[in-house]
């Protein structure tokens, strides 16, 4: 029986994690639960789960939830997050929450060796080299939950490093996939939110429409799979049924396959390496689908992936900026108070004004973070 902490339990990845945890009740339980602000949401579901900890992000939600269960501990903000994923109970920490608010409780679940199935790629994206360095001292699985780095990872799965090609990351396209630029100009919130193949939460779902999502995870590849930005390629497909490839210095192509339904990949990073049944996923029909499609990518018209390689390859603090300045314009995005394309032109701007640091330590990239954030707002002023 494996114990489980859930960060970001009320999000997309948060309540697909539990559906798999409902299906094997005889492999998974759940140690702690974390949420943000959506106590509607965690309710029945501490109810359900019975928790040892949950923990809140807010002083008046952390009332509520011990009035409601006086037996559960409540805790708050990073801090608990902290210790609900480092607890001894604790098997595996699945980390589901969006943003890089998710990188301490990370760095504290390896220092204290559990497994992490890791869904925020933020994390990565902020700090790949201390997460890496850590993983790689403590001697840590970091399972993704990624669609495409569970398809890397699982397409790598006994083959020698150093025969690697190239990986191959597939991109949706996201809302936006067939419009111009120029109509790019009167797009809206509700537009970009209107994913064609995937049903995620509100910021990657804005990612996917800018490429940014793809952006991060070309760099979240990077750090996993210890592969240079060179070897690293997108294709637009627009099925999203190849979730990802590896190609071989032989010219085999090794890709997953699958409908596209994140309780695969979440339910793989839960049993790695066995496997259990997710009869509840649609299977894959080819002989349904029939066509499949595949274009090259346009660096010109989704910006946000060229900055996120041009990031990437600078390295040290300027993923952190990349990642901090995209978090806040899709913020300002969602708010209503910036255009869709405004959201590259603000993350541009706050690369441009920043001096590398080659290897920030974690004071240095939340000091980072925080700064680009109010870089960004004060742009807009
Ligand atoms: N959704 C998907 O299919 C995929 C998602 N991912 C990645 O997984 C992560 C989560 O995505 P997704 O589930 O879509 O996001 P959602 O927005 O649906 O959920 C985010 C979760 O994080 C919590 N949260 C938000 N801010 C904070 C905070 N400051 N402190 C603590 N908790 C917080 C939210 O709590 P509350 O709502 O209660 O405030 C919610 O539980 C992201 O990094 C995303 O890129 C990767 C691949 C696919
Ligand atoms: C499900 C998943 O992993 C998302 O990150 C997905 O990749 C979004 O789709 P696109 O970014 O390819 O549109
Ligand atoms: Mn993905």
């Amino acid at each position: 029986m494996k114990q489980i902490t859930l960060l970001g339990a009320t999000g997309s990845i948060g309540i697909q994690t539990l559906e798999v945890i409902r299906l094997h009740p005889d492999h998974f339980s759940v140690y702690a639960l974390a949420f943000g602000k959506n106590i509607e949401k965690a309710l029945p579901l501490i109810k359900e789960f019975s928790p040892k900890i949950v923990v809140v992000q807010d002083k008046t939600i952390k009332k509520q939830v011990e009035s409601e269960f006086p037996d559960i501990q409540v805790l708050l903000g990073t801090e608990g997050m902290i210790a609900a994923s480092t607890a001894a109970d604790v098997d595996v920490l699945v980390n589901a929450v969006m943003g890089s608010v998710g990188l301490p409780a990370t760095l504290a679940a390896i220092e204290a060796q559990k497994v992490i199935a890791i869904a925020n790629k933020e994390t990565l994206v902020t700090a790949g080299h201390l997460v890496m360095e850590a993983a790689y001292r403590y001697n840590v699985d970091l399972l993704p939950v990624d669609s495409e780095h569970s398809a890397i990872f699982q397409s790598l799965n006994g083959e020698k490093p150093d025969t690697i090609e190239r990986l191959v990351l597939t991109a949706s396209g996201g809302s936006f996939r067939d419009k111009t630029r120029e109509e790019l100009k009167g797009v809206t919130v509700e537009d970009a939110l209107n994913h064609p193949n995937w049903s995620m939460g509100a910021k990657i779902t804005v990612d996917s429409a800018s490429m940014m999502n793809k952006g991060l995870e070309v760099i979240e590849a990077h750090w996993l799979f210890h592969i240079p930005y060179e070897q690293i390629d997108v294709i637009l497909h627009r099925e999203s049924v190849i979730h990802s490839m590896v190609e071989y210095k032989d010219r085999s192509v090794i890709a997953q396959l699958g409908t596209p339904d994140m309780k695969v990949p979440i339910q793989y990073a839960l049993t790695y390496p066995d496997r259990l049944d997710l009869s509840m996923t649609k299977r894959l029909n080819l002989e349904e689908i029939a066509t499949l499609h595949f274009q090259p990518m346009d660096y010109e018209r989704f910006r946000c992936l060229k900055l996120a390689y041009q990031a990437g390859k600078e390295g040290g603090s300027m993923t952190t900026v990349l990642n901090a300045a995209n978090e806040q314009a899709v913020e300002l995005f969602l708010n209503g108070k910036i255009s869709f394309l405004d959201i590259e032109t603000l993350i541009e701007q706050a690369l441009e004004s920043h001096q590398t640091i080659a290897k920030p330590d974690l004071e240095t990239i939340i000091a980072i973070d925080q700064e680009t954030r109010s870089q960004v707002c004060s742009y807009l002023k």
